[in-house]
Protein backbone atom coordinates (compact mmCIF):
# COMPACT_ATOMS: atom_id res chain seq x y z
CA UNK A 1 0.00 0.00 0.00
CA UNK A 2 1.14 3.69 -0.39
CA UNK A 3 2.29 6.21 2.27
CA UNK A 4 0.42 7.07 5.23
CA UNK A 5 -1.01 10.58 6.14
CA UNK A 6 2.48 10.99 8.74
CA UNK A 7 4.57 10.09 5.79
CA UNK A 8 3.04 12.45 3.33
CA UNK A 9 3.29 15.73 5.74
CA UNK A 10 7.14 14.27 6.52
CA UNK A 11 7.62 14.42 2.81
CA UNK A 12 5.99 17.89 2.34
CA UNK A 13 8.28 19.07 5.15
CA UNK A 14 11.59 17.55 3.48
CA UNK A 15 10.35 18.66 0.13
CA UNK A 16 9.36 22.57 1.12
CA UNK A 17 11.30 23.40 4.63
CA UNK A 18 14.75 24.74 5.10
CA UNK A 19 16.73 21.98 7.52
CA UNK A 20 17.34 23.86 11.34
CA UNK A 21 14.43 25.96 10.28
CA UNK A 22 11.24 25.91 12.44
CA UNK A 23 9.06 28.39 11.15
CA UNK A 24 9.48 26.53 7.45
CA UNK A 25 8.57 23.18 8.47
CA UNK A 26 5.61 24.70 10.53
CA UNK A 27 4.94 26.80 6.99
CA UNK A 28 5.63 23.66 5.12
CA UNK A 29 2.58 21.88 7.35
CA UNK A 30 0.10 24.29 7.34
CA UNK A 31 0.77 24.45 3.72
CA UNK A 32 -0.21 21.04 2.95
CA UNK A 33 -2.49 20.29 5.04
CA UNK A 34 -4.46 23.41 3.93
CA UNK A 35 -4.20 22.89 0.21
CA UNK A 36 -3.87 19.38 -0.14
CA UNK A 37 -4.55 17.10 2.81
CA UNK A 38 -6.58 17.82 6.06
CA UNK A 39 -4.37 17.02 9.29
CA UNK A 40 -5.20 16.95 13.07
CA UNK A 41 -2.68 19.60 13.63
CA UNK A 42 -3.55 22.62 16.10
CA UNK A 43 -3.25 24.56 12.50
CA UNK A 44 -2.15 28.33 11.87
CA UNK A 45 -4.83 30.09 13.72
CA UNK A 46 -5.25 28.38 16.91
CA UNK A 47 -1.17 28.40 16.50
CA UNK A 48 -0.95 31.88 17.08
CA UNK A 49 -3.06 31.48 20.67
CA UNK A 50 -0.68 28.67 21.55
CA UNK A 51 2.53 30.62 20.68
CA UNK A 52 0.95 33.64 22.60
CA UNK A 53 0.65 31.52 25.44
CA UNK A 54 3.82 29.72 25.75
CA UNK A 55 5.60 33.29 25.07
CA UNK A 56 3.47 34.78 27.98
CA UNK A 57 4.71 31.41 30.29
CA UNK A 58 8.62 30.99 28.53
CA UNK A 59 8.23 28.12 30.46
CA UNK A 60 11.33 25.87 31.75
CA UNK A 61 9.45 22.92 31.85
CA UNK A 62 6.79 21.80 29.47
CA UNK A 63 4.55 19.00 28.55
CA UNK A 64 2.17 17.92 25.28
CA UNK A 65 -0.11 14.98 25.51
CA UNK A 66 -0.67 13.76 22.00
CA UNK A 67 2.49 14.51 19.56
CA UNK A 68 0.77 12.99 16.29
CA UNK A 69 3.75 14.26 13.67
CA UNK A 70 5.00 16.68 16.03
CA UNK A 71 3.87 20.15 14.27
CA UNK A 72 2.76 21.77 18.22
CA UNK A 73 6.00 19.71 19.28
CA UNK A 74 7.83 22.06 16.94
CA UNK A 75 5.34 25.40 17.61
CA UNK A 76 6.19 25.06 21.17
CA UNK A 77 10.28 24.30 21.30
CA UNK A 78 10.96 27.03 18.87
CA UNK A 79 9.66 29.55 21.37
CA UNK A 80 11.21 27.78 24.72
CA UNK A 81 14.23 29.18 26.35
CA UNK A 82 17.86 27.73 26.48
CA UNK A 83 18.24 25.10 28.58
CA UNK A 84 14.44 24.16 28.53
CA UNK A 85 12.85 20.89 28.01
CA UNK A 86 9.66 20.01 26.00
CA UNK A 87 8.40 16.38 27.02
CA UNK A 88 5.91 14.86 24.22
CA UNK A 89 3.68 11.84 24.88
CA UNK A 90 2.66 9.39 21.97
CA UNK A 91 1.37 5.97 22.25
CA UNK A 92 1.24 5.40 18.29
CA UNK A 93 4.78 4.31 16.84
CA UNK A 94 3.93 4.92 13.92
CA UNK A 95 3.36 9.22 14.58
CA UNK A 96 6.68 8.54 17.45
CA UNK A 97 8.98 7.24 14.37
CA UNK A 98 7.13 10.17 12.08
CA UNK A 99 7.32 12.89 14.49
CA UNK A 100 11.30 12.61 15.57
CA UNK A 101 11.90 12.86 12.16
CA UNK A 102 10.42 16.37 11.70
CA UNK A 103 11.19 17.56 15.29
CA UNK A 104 14.97 16.67 14.47
CA UNK A 105 14.44 18.02 10.33
CA UNK A 106 13.26 21.51 12.63
CA UNK A 107 16.68 21.09 14.36
CA UNK A 108 15.09 21.30 17.85
CA UNK A 109 16.02 17.50 19.13
CA UNK A 110 17.83 18.68 22.01
CA UNK A 111 14.98 20.69 23.69
CA UNK A 112 12.73 17.73 23.00
CA UNK A 113 12.03 14.58 24.99
CA UNK A 114 9.37 12.23 22.96
CA UNK A 115 8.33 9.59 25.04
CA UNK A 116 6.06 6.77 23.78
CA UNK A 117 3.29 5.39 25.43
CA UNK A 118 0.19 5.77 26.83
CA UNK A 119 -0.16 9.33 28.56
CA UNK A 120 -1.52 7.43 32.24
CA UNK A 121 1.46 5.44 32.24
CA UNK A 122 3.85 7.60 31.62
CA UNK A 123 2.59 10.46 33.43
CA UNK A 124 3.56 8.59 36.65
CA UNK A 125 6.77 8.38 35.97
CA UNK A 126 8.05 11.33 35.22
CA UNK A 127 9.57 13.22 38.10
CA UNK A 128 12.11 10.05 38.50
CA UNK A 129 12.52 9.57 34.99
CA UNK A 130 13.41 13.55 34.37
CA UNK A 131 14.11 14.41 37.56
CA UNK A 132 11.21 17.73 36.60
CA UNK A 133 9.80 18.81 39.72
CA UNK A 134 6.05 20.65 38.22
CA UNK A 135 5.32 21.51 34.52
CA UNK A 136 4.87 25.03 34.05
CA UNK A 137 3.06 24.42 30.80
CA UNK A 138 0.81 21.81 29.57
CA UNK A 139 -0.75 21.38 26.03
CA UNK A 140 -3.39 18.49 25.77
CA UNK A 141 -4.13 17.65 22.42
CA UNK A 142 -4.82 14.07 22.78
CA UNK A 143 -7.57 11.62 22.55
CA UNK A 144 -10.67 14.14 24.39
CA UNK A 145 -11.43 11.42 26.74
CA UNK A 146 -8.23 11.22 28.11
CA UNK A 147 -7.85 15.04 29.13
CA UNK A 148 -9.71 15.11 32.55
CA UNK A 149 -8.33 11.74 33.84
CA UNK A 150 -4.78 12.97 32.44
CA UNK A 151 -5.21 16.41 34.63
CA UNK A 152 -6.32 14.62 37.80
CA UNK A 153 -3.55 12.59 37.22
CA UNK A 154 -0.74 15.70 36.91
CA UNK A 155 -2.44 16.96 39.46
CA UNK A 156 -1.95 13.78 42.05
CA UNK A 157 1.13 13.56 40.76
CA UNK A 158 2.28 16.34 42.19
CA UNK A 159 3.20 17.53 38.69
CA UNK A 160 1.07 20.99 38.60
CA UNK A 161 1.93 23.85 41.14
CA UNK A 162 0.81 27.11 41.52
CA UNK A 163 0.70 28.92 38.32
CA UNK A 164 1.40 26.06 36.19
CA UNK A 165 -1.01 26.97 32.73
CA UNK A 166 -2.83 24.30 31.14
CA UNK A 167 -3.53 24.94 27.44
CA UNK A 168 -6.33 22.35 25.74
CA UNK A 169 -6.93 21.92 21.99
CA UNK A 170 -10.51 21.21 20.24
CA UNK A 171 -12.46 22.33 23.50
CA UNK A 172 -15.47 22.87 20.74
CA UNK A 173 -14.74 20.30 17.65
CA UNK A 174 -14.57 17.69 18.28
CA UNK A 175 -15.32 18.84 21.84
CA UNK A 176 -14.16 18.09 25.16
CA UNK A 177 -17.27 18.79 27.22
CA UNK A 178 -16.29 17.16 30.31
CA UNK A 179 -12.87 18.67 30.70
CA UNK A 180 -14.58 22.49 30.23
CA UNK A 181 -16.97 21.29 32.86
CA UNK A 182 -13.99 20.36 35.44
CA UNK A 183 -11.89 23.43 34.60
CA UNK A 184 -15.02 25.87 34.82
CA UNK A 185 -16.29 24.33 38.01
CA UNK A 186 -13.14 24.10 40.23
CA UNK A 187 -12.18 26.31 42.65
CA UNK A 188 -8.50 25.20 41.66
CA UNK A 189 -8.71 27.00 38.47
CA UNK A 190 -9.12 30.21 36.60
CA UNK A 191 -9.50 29.35 32.81
CA UNK A 192 -10.65 31.32 30.05
CA UNK A 193 -11.97 30.58 26.13
CA UNK A 194 -9.77 31.43 23.70
CA UNK A 195 -12.33 31.27 20.64
CA UNK A 196 -10.76 30.23 16.82
CA UNK A 197 -11.43 27.37 14.41
CA UNK A 198 -10.59 23.97 13.28
CA UNK A 199 -7.43 24.02 11.66
CA UNK A 200 -7.71 24.84 8.21
CA UNK A 201 -11.44 25.13 8.39
CA UNK A 202 -14.39 27.69 8.88
CA UNK A 203 -15.70 25.54 11.87
CA UNK A 204 -15.69 27.26 15.38
CA UNK A 205 -13.03 25.84 17.64
CA UNK A 206 -11.23 26.81 20.27
CA UNK A 207 -8.58 26.93 23.57
CA UNK A 208 -9.16 26.77 27.09
CA UNK A 209 -6.73 28.14 29.22
CA UNK A 210 -6.70 26.89 32.79
CA UNK A 211 -4.28 28.05 35.78
CA UNK A 212 -4.04 25.95 38.39
CA UNK A 213 -4.21 27.64 41.45
CA UNK A 214 -2.38 25.34 43.81
O1 LIG B 1 -8.91 13.47 17.75
C1 LIG B 1 -8.12 14.41 17.74
N1 LIG B 1 -6.94 14.36 18.36
C2 LIG B 1 -6.55 13.15 19.04
C3 LIG B 1 -5.06 13.04 18.95
C4 LIG B 1 -4.47 11.86 18.96
C5 LIG B 1 -3.00 11.73 18.88
O2 LIG B 1 -2.48 11.57 20.20
C6 LIG B 1 -2.14 10.21 20.44
N2 LIG B 1 -2.74 9.86 21.73
C7 LIG B 1 -4.06 9.87 22.00
N3 LIG B 1 -4.24 9.52 23.29
C8 LIG B 1 -3.03 9.29 23.83
C9 LIG B 1 -2.61 8.90 25.09
N4 LIG B 1 -1.28 8.77 25.32
C10 LIG B 1 -0.41 9.01 24.34
N5 LIG B 1 -0.76 9.39 23.08
C11 LIG B 1 -2.06 9.51 22.84
C12 LIG B 1 -2.65 9.42 19.26
O3 LIG B 1 -1.82 8.31 18.97
C13 LIG B 1 -2.61 10.45 18.14
O4 LIG B 1 -1.33 10.60 17.59
C14 LIG B 1 -8.44 15.63 16.96
C15 LIG B 1 -9.51 15.57 16.08
C16 LIG B 1 -9.82 16.69 15.31
N6 LIG B 1 -10.92 16.60 14.40
O5 LIG B 1 -11.29 17.62 13.76
O6 LIG B 1 -11.54 15.50 14.30
C17 LIG B 1 -9.11 17.88 15.42
C18 LIG B 1 -8.04 17.94 16.33
O7 LIG B 1 -7.31 19.09 16.50
C19 LIG B 1 -7.71 16.83 17.11
O8 LIG B 1 -6.68 16.97 18.02
MG1 LIG C 1 -6.15 19.01 18.28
Amino acid sequence: TGLSRPQRILKAVQKNAKKGDPQSVIAAIDHYCRHKEWAMNVGDDKGLILDSVVMEVNPSSALELGTYCGYSTVRIARLLPAGSTLITVEFNPHCAVIARQIIAYAGLQDKVKLMEGPSGDLIPKIKEQFGITSFDFVFLDHWKDRYVPDTKLLEECGLLRKGSVLLADNVICPGAPEYLEYVRNNPRYETRYFPSNLEYTKVEDGLEKSVFLG
